[in-house]
């Protein structure tokens, strides 16, 4: 049985071209691999403002609980202030992505991840799902960042390796208070959320940098998914290009504030919650100006925890098959946008 979740991913293999992004700092022109098809909700002006903007949301607003729950059955997503996350600490990891991703490309080949491994620099794993390359690249943190930023910077790895995993112990406190609330909201019994603050939960961190692109509105940056995760909490740096997809209002950016999260459900919470809170689609434009960064957080119970609708009572109809995290993850991993019907039971 895996225990994290580098075994898990250990089982679905990727081929190297399916990990190994394009040297973005050489191309002057959208190589046609890049080239994504246009779609007519791509011209819908969506920016329509307040009423049609995820909420922003106090953590110290005596009302917190009640409108995260309100938040994640409408839109699946909030962003979250006065999170407690000292801003110095989100700060030092954006430098330390910016280091990373402003490195030769053969620097950052050297921590390629594997065909079989979670963790090291490549192409978002969803790759292989979609016709055309993402104007991305990606690091990915499973465990201990150290083994991967040695490879990169042989002598000099001590300082990102050191704000990699400040930041993981930080976002871990914040996603348990957020994990606790939520469970209240869903009315959890205390023996189903024993996981929560130990150290059985599985996480993991994910670097992204999109770079300036020269023809934006034809390329992609990450395309359109829901995170694996029970939640996802998010940085971004101050530049636009996340949106998420909203019933009847399509494509609704996700603007960057200072000091403020974006945290959003995943499938595992959709499924816990028998969907009662959305997991929000979501994707990432590009821009011709400025690179952008995001840093997320993504935390989930342990691998070998069984995701089931929690019952409430007993007209209770759950709406899908319990199964393990491992067992979703693998599930997704053949099925991406299919998960979540292939274990429904309606
Ligand atoms: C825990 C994880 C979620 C993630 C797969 C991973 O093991 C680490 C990378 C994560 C990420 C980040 C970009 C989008 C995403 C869909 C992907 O391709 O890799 C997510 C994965 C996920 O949520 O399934
Ligand atoms: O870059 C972003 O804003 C979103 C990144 C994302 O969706 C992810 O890492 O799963
Ligand atoms: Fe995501």
């Amino acid at each position: 049985m895996a225990t994290t979740l580098s075994e898990a991913y250990r089982d679905h293999p990727l081929h190297l071209h399916q990990i190994i992004p394009l040297d973005f700092s050489s191309i002057r022109t959208l190589p046609d691999s890049h080239a994504w098809p246009h779609t007519e909700e791509d011209d819908d002006d969506n920016d329509h403002g307040a009423g049609s903007c995820i909420p922003i949301i106090d953590l110290m607003d005596p009302n917190a609980m009640e409108l995260i729950g309100l938040a994640c059955e409408k839109w699946g997503a909030f962003q979250l202030k006065n999170h407690g996350i000292p801003l110095t600490v989100i700060e030092e990891v954006e430098i330390e992505a910016k280091r990373l991703f402003a490195l030769p490309a053969d620097r950052k080949l050297k921590a390629l991840r594997s065909a079989v491994g979670a963790t090291g620099y490549g192409r978002a794993r969803i790759s292989p799902f979609f016709p055309k390359h993402m104007w991305h690249e990606g690091f990915t943190i499973v465990g201990s960042p150290c083994d991967d930023a040695k490879k990169i910077w042989p002598n000099d790895h001590p300082r990102f390796c050191e704000k990699m995993e400040n930041y993981q112990k930080q976002m871990k406190v914040l996603a348990e208070k957020l994990t606790h609330m939520i469970f209240k909201i869903l009315g959890i019994k205390e023996e189903e959320k024993k996981w929560v603050g130990s150290t059985k939960h599985s996480e993991a961190i994910q670097l992204n940098s999109y770079p300036c692109c020269p023809e934006p509105n034809r390329a992609m940056g990450l395309a359109p998914h829901t995170d694996t995760s029970l939640l996802t909490i998010l940085h971004q740096s101050q530049t636009s290009g996340l949106q998420i997809l909203k019933e009847g209002a399509g494509w609704v950016p996700v603007h960057p504030h200072p000091n403020t999260l974006v945290v959003n459900t995943g499938d595992i919470l959709h499924i816990l919650s028998n969907s009662r809170f959305r997991c929000a689609l979501h994707r990432v434009m590009v821009n011709s100006a400025r690179q952008r960064y995001s840093v997320a957080y993504f935390y989930s119970p342990p691998l070998d925890y069984v995701v089931s609708p929690f019952v409430l009572d007993d007209s209770f109809l759950p709406r899908f098959r319990p199964l393990s995290v491992k067992d979703y993850i693998g599930v997704k991993a053949k099925n991406l946008r299919g998960a979540l019907s292939l274990i429904s039971t309606i």
